[in-house]
């Protein structure tokens, strides 16, 4: 089956003063799939997304999102798109339901607070204060803010970043759930475990440039047959697989 771009990004070049941080970059992600960006810190990913997102000026190339040129309608694209807002912006006096219902606000888009807080499994912290959440409902809430303008595609940066294993099953869940329900996610991560489950396809961008980008299925099968060998692991489990038997993989309610 031919994919269908929702996103096409062509010669991507940004430069900070005389730094270079991205290097002409192209790939497509296609629509209904999570798509990974990974590489080593500073290798470019959050530079590329915010210029993706309209966050940030981009030094040349060409972003398509959903047939919307970036120079021409970053508007569009705007509409289009679900981002992360900076828990900054998290007024400390208002409770959830009341975030969500400021923020849909500003997309002057009508929001169920209820139904979204249930997207997320946050409906029994409706009334609690955002710093009132564990790290795991902290990151659930904040991917409900991106759902807020019902967007085609949303963008994860590091959703699981500083949670328990369990919390980061959860999470993984949460972003299958999200995409079956036919929205395309882009997430950045460091954890390769992560990106195998969760990811149809990564790109590996290294110092600027992409080196790597297929399914995490290809880029293990060619190693392999490229004549890479992992030491045997002797052990049937790891200290993980030991962690979320004991305390058992249901969401715990911290
Ligand atoms: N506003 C800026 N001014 C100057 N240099 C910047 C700016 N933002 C990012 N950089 C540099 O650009 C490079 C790429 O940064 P970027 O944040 O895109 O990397 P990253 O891949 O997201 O890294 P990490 O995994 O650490 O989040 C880094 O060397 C960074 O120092």
């Amino acid at each position: 089956m031919q994919q269908k771009p929702i996103i096409s990004v062509k010669d991507l070049v940004k430069h900070y003063g005389d730094f270079k941080a991205v290097k002409g970059i192209s790939f497509d992600v296609y629509e209904g799939e999570i798509f990974g960006l990974l590489g080593p810190n500073g290798a470019g990913k959050s530079t590329t997304l915010e210029i993706i997102e309209t966050l940030r000026e981009k030094t040349s190339g060409e972003i398509i999102v959903d047939g919307f040129n970036l120079d021409n309608a970053p508007n569009e694209i705007k509409k289009l798109i679900g981002v992360q807002l900076q828990s900054s912006g998290y007024y400390p006096g208002l409770n959830l339901v009341e975030l969500i219902q400021l923020f849909g606000g500003l997309y002057n888009g009508k929001v169920n607070p209820m139904d979204l807080l249930g997207t997320v499994n946050l409906r029994d912290k409706a009334k609690a204060k955002f710093k009132e959440l564990s790290g795991g409902q902290k990151q659930r809430f904040s991917i409900a803010t991106t759902l807020i303008n019902r967007p085609k595609i949303i963008f994860l940066d590091e959703p699981t970043t500083g949670l328990d294993p369990q919390a980061r099953r959860n999470l993984w869940d949460l972003i299958k759930d999200i995409r079956s329900k036919g929205t395309t996610v882009i997430i950045t991560t460091h954890y390769m475990d992560e990106a195998e489950i969760l990811c149809d396809r990564v790109a590996i961008i290294d110092s600027g440039k992409i080196i790597a980008l297929a399914s995490p299925d290809k880029l293990i099968d060619d190693l392999v047959a490229a004549g890479f060998e992992k030491p045997k692991e002797v052990k049937q489990a790891n200290l993980e697989d030991v962690f979320i038997h004991l305390t058992g993989k249901q969401l715990r309610e911290e």
